[in-house]
């Protein structure tokens, strides 16, 4: 029997997840969404060939269930389709901050939960996506969610305990760099560049920096240094970032992401 999996709540993420699931050769036709809106349903169906779905009916007919609502919404989900769920459904949760504990408080006695933390890079294949397992889940239900996940990207077991720190440094990790980018093709506009050459410029640096980093087999110090001559412009423009602390903004900024990711399995969704 076709294994059918159903993406419920889907927006960027999930719609991420499941266009990726369709590349590596997922059959649209053992792929069920959910969507609030019946137009986004629509669109889903109409781009994917996938069959939109109610919430209770993608509990009653897959097997996999993928919850990627935000985690504000994920107890109103749950209420929805408790009623529904048989307790040899698997749940993976792509929600930041929700343990898995959550889940399973909220579903049938022994329902397994797997917890992924993943990033929007699974628009293109190069996702990061960090899976932990709840209490009832095995080392195959851990296995079928680096399937699906690995469709997208690279995937790494963790304990739960690390999920949080990994959403500061993974999940959110790609705004940083969008951010870093911004600011550095603003100072290409201070240095009297037009903004589309110096968007150009650092886009490829980039790039490039990110390829040596993943293939060269080089510390990111050793590949810095090589960047840095004496008395050349590197070590000037390093001493401003150590003068305006941006190593110590990045640890705080990264220890503000973990401590969110904690508030929101408190139920803190201010
Ligand atoms: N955006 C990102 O970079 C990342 C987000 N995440 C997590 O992924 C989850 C989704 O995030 P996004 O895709 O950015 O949010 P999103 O807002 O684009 O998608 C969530 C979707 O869920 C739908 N929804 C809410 N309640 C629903 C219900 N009861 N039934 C059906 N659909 C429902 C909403 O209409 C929306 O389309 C969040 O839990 C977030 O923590 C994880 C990693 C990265
Ligand atoms: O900002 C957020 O809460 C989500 C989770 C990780 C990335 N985006």
């Amino acid at each position: 029997m076709t294994q059918k999996v159903a993406v419920l709540g889907t927006g960027k993420i999930g719609e991420a997840l499941l266009s990726g699931m369709i590349r590596a050769g997922w059959a649209p036709g053992s792929l069920l969404v959910t969507a609030r809106r019946p137009e986004r349903a629509e669109e889903l169906r109409t781009r994917y060939g996938v069959t939109p779905v109610g919430n209770d009916e993608a509990a009653k007919t897959a097997d996999t269930l993928i919850l990627t609502v935000k985690p504000q919404d994920m107890a109103a989900l749950l209420d929805e389709l408790a009623p529904h769920t048989p307790a040899d459904r698997l749940i993976v949760s792509g929600a930041a901050g929700i343990p898995t504990s959550f889940f399973e408080e909220r579903l049938a006695p022994g329902t397994p939960v797997v917890r992924v933390m993943t990033n929007t890079p699974a628009l293109v294949d190069e996702a990061m996506s960090v899976i932990s397992a709840g209490t009832h889940a095995t080392s195959e239900h851990l296995a079928h969610a680096e399937e699906i996940f690995g469709a997208v990207g690279k995937t790494l077991r963790v304990p739960e305990t690390q999920q949080d720190a990994c959403t500061a440094l993974s999940g959110s990790g790609p705004a940083y760099f969008f951010y870093l980018v911004e600011a550095m093709t603003d100072a290409g506009i201070l240095l009297g560049l037009p903004r589309d050459k110096a968007h150009d410029l650092i886009v490829q640096s980039a790039i490039g920096a990110a390829t040596m980093l993943r293939d060269s087999g080089e510390h990111p110090v050793k590949l810095r240094e090589n960047v840095t001559s004496p008395a050349g412009t590197t070590i000037s423009a390093i001493r401003e970032l150590e003068n305006h602390g941006v190593r110590a903004a990045l640890i705080a900024a990264l220890e503000a992401a973990r401590d969110r990711s904690r508030e929101l399995a408190s139920g803190n969704n201010s």
